[in-house]
């Protein structure tokens, strides 16, 4: 098993604002291994700390030596104004024509290619933003909500194609998702952040706990956005950690949750 990324006990803070608390987590060689967590949990900042964009205030986080990474970030802003088609909105990721075709194949999309950006579907869009975080063959693919505005079709399509992708390059994949009964079936490793790890898990065991299924699987929480668990603690405004009487652990609590 190959080591891409392991982070020890890293916190990210934004001033006076903590924002990830004391995070370890690893990522190997071909597992999925997913995020989830209320707005504002800090998920994007973690993911974002592991790409290298957000310094990290404390901790260890080590990744294998000229990691390969491909991003897909949560939003994308395209200019209205100028009209690009798909294989030029690529083309200024890859100058090489085959990597584009290949990353367009790879998605299910190659018949995109000529059509403006402007003018294609927002799941379209998201399977292109997935082509050209695939484009150099990455050895990590990263992916902030990747099925975000994507019919409830589109996205079970959308995480069954991940997981291909997954088993053709065989790279490893940290994925943030509000989608849980859709991301289980195509995650190896789920995990629970509320600004530090609340609980974490093998889908499997965490979709047949009791507990997870009476938060989680018969409310349609995860089809909303926002939704609310039940912990053995609870969060200061700062985000500290305070004793909670009532709560049981929700799915497999880690020893400082
Ligand atoms: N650049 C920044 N400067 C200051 N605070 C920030 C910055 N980026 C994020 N934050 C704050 O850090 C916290 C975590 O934000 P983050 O975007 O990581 O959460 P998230 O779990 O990805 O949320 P969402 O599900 O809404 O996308 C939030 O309180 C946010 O306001």
């Amino acid at each position: 098993m190959t080591l891409l990324v392991e982070a020890q006990h890293i916190c990210v803070q934004y001033n006076d604002h903590i924002a990830v608390n004391d995070v370890t987590l690893s990522i190997n060689k071909g597992e999925i291994v997913t995020l989830i967590g209320p707005n504002g949990a800090g998920k994007t900042t973690l993911v974002r700390a592991i790409l290298g964009l957000t310094p990290v205030s404390s901790g260890l986080l080590t990744k294998k030596p000229a990691l390969s990474i491909g991003y897909m970030p949560q939003k994308l802003q395209i200019d209205s104004t100028l009209p690009v088609t798909v294989n030029r909105f690529l083309a200024l990721a890859s100058r090489h024509s085959s990597n584009i075709n290949n990353a367009l194949k790879m998605v299910g999309i190659e018949h995109l290619g000529q059509k403006p950006i402007q003018a294609i579907s927002g799941g379209e869009l998201q399977r292109v933003l997935l082509a050209r975080a695939v484009l150099r063959q990455p050895e990590l693919l990263v992916l902030d909500e990747p099925a975000q505005g994507v019919d409830i079709t589109g996205q079970t399509e959308l995480y069954a194609l991940i997981k291909q992708i997954r088993d053709q390059l065989g790279c490893g994949v940290l994925m943030i998702s509000h989608d849980l009964h859709l991301v289980m079936a195509a995650t190896d490793n789920v995990i629970c952040l509320n600004q530090h790890i609340c609980c974490s898990g093998h889908p499997e065991t965490v979709s047949n706990d009791p507990a997870y299924q009476e938060l989680f699987g018969q409310t349609g929480a995860a089809q909303i956005a926002v939704y609310h668990h039940h912990h053995n603690h609870e969060h200061t405004i700062n985000g500290e950690v305070v004793a909670c009487q009532h709560d049981a652990p929700s799915i497999t609590p880690k020893e400082n949750s």
